[in-house]
């Protein structure tokens, strides 16, 4: 299968600074695909290459089976771009409504250039704030709205030509945690519902592991690691990887708050993560038979990612050298990734 979206040795100099240094990037029709990163990765500026707002210093980008760029040169011409660029929805932090405007105003607005009747305008902007839950709100202004609502209403204004993708640049960070879920659960509706691609740019792999289901993470212009969901979720390579897939799961947060110089001065503390579907009996139990290991729990928790059960433990073993190494051994091959922490620096979340 072709990609929807094929970037091929994408970079982007801005003056000595490589924002994008020779990136590819296949993203899929139907992906929720998630590009995570801390600030400064180079996140918008690639995924601004796809659209073309950002033009890359080499490299080339096809949308659609559409070479757009290549050879530092646009290949279709700027009407045909404006067209294309029309199916490629895009939402940001900042909501950029019209605050002059009423709701339907702000989605009819993005119509403008269709040559639909005042009827059929009206009809098409209602339609589109149904679709994200807010045909009530039509003749309130954006003033007058939650910052989730006006999200809402960018989203609908964002769908108003159809577009195959939707890009998201960090379109939940201003919003709380609840409305934060709303919004990409109403994304992951649309991705069902529209077949719509989602690229989803963020800093928080909590919104990663709530709708994506491939994720790449971005650290100094480059792709460092990159697969499904829960390839790297449960077998994540770098260090930044792990820090994300870390702070998602709570589990050094959680862990910095006990005293380990009272509870276990000598004992060793490890990280196990495992998907439920995987490990149906208690590996804990069975290591403490196999290897008398006297475990303890000290945090488990069961999450839902992309709709598989992942499990997450912290446990502490009395453990010499050679029985530690079993111990891992023991534990992988029932499928279980695990990490040593160390009790001495968990505060790096
Ligand atoms: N138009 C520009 N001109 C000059 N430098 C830029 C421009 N846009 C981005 N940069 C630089 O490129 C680098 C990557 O920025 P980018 O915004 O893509 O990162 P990001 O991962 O999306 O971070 P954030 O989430 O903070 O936006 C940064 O060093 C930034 O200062």
């Amino acid at each position: 299968m072709t990609a929807q979206i094929n970037l091929k040795n994408v970079s982007v100099q801005f003056g000595d600074n490589k924002a994008v240094n020779n990136v590819n990037l296949k993203i899929d029709k139907g992906d929720i695909y998630g590009v995570i990163g801390f600030s400064g990765a180079g996140k918008s500026t690639l995924v601004r290459t796809i659209n073309l707002l950002q033009q890359p210093s080499a490299g080339s980008v096809e949308v659609n089976g559409d070479l757009l760029f290549d050879d530092g040169k646009l290949k279709v011409s700027k009407k045909q771009l404006q067209q294309k660029r029309r199916k490629i929805g895009m939402i940001f932090q900042h909501f950029n409504l019209l605050n002059e405007e009423t709701v339907l105003e702000n989605v009819a607005f993005s119509l403008s250039h269709a040559g639909l009747t005042d009827n059929e305008l009206e009809k098409k902007s209602l339609h589109l704030l149904e679709l994200v839950g807010l045909k009530d709100k039509a003749d309130f202004y954006p003033a007058q709205l939650s910052g989730g609502q006006q999200q809402r209403v960018a989203i609908a204004r964002a769908l108003a030509n159809e577009p195959d993708i939707l890009i998201s640049d960090e379109a939940t960070s201003a919003l709380d945690p609840k409305t934060t879920n709303q919004i990409l659960d109403l994304l992951y509706d649309l991705n069902k519902k529209l077949k719509l691609t989602v690229v989803l740019i963020t800093h928080e792999m909590e919104a990663v592991k709530r709708v994506a289901n491939k994720i790449a993470v971005m650290e100094n212009g480059q792709i460092i690691e990159r697969g499904t969901l829960r390839e790297v979720f449960l077998h994540p390579q770098k260090d930044l990887t792990r820090q994300f897939v870390g702070g998602a799961l709570q589990v050094r947060h959680i862990l910095n708050n006990y005293n380990f110089d009272a509870i276990a001065p000598d004992d060793q503390l490890f990280q196990l993560v495992y998907s439920i579907n995987d490990v149906t009996k208690s590996v804990v139990a069975d290591l403490d038979v196999a290897l008398d290991t006297k475990a303890s729990i000290l945090y488990g928790n069961v999450e839902v990612l992309s709709g598989e059960p992942i499990g997450t433990l912290a446990i502490l073993l009395k453990l010499d050298a050679e029985k530690q190494k079993q111990a891992i051994k023991f534990l992988e091959n029932r499928n279980v990734v695990v990490t040593k922490l160390d009790k001495g620096v968990l505060t790096n979340d």
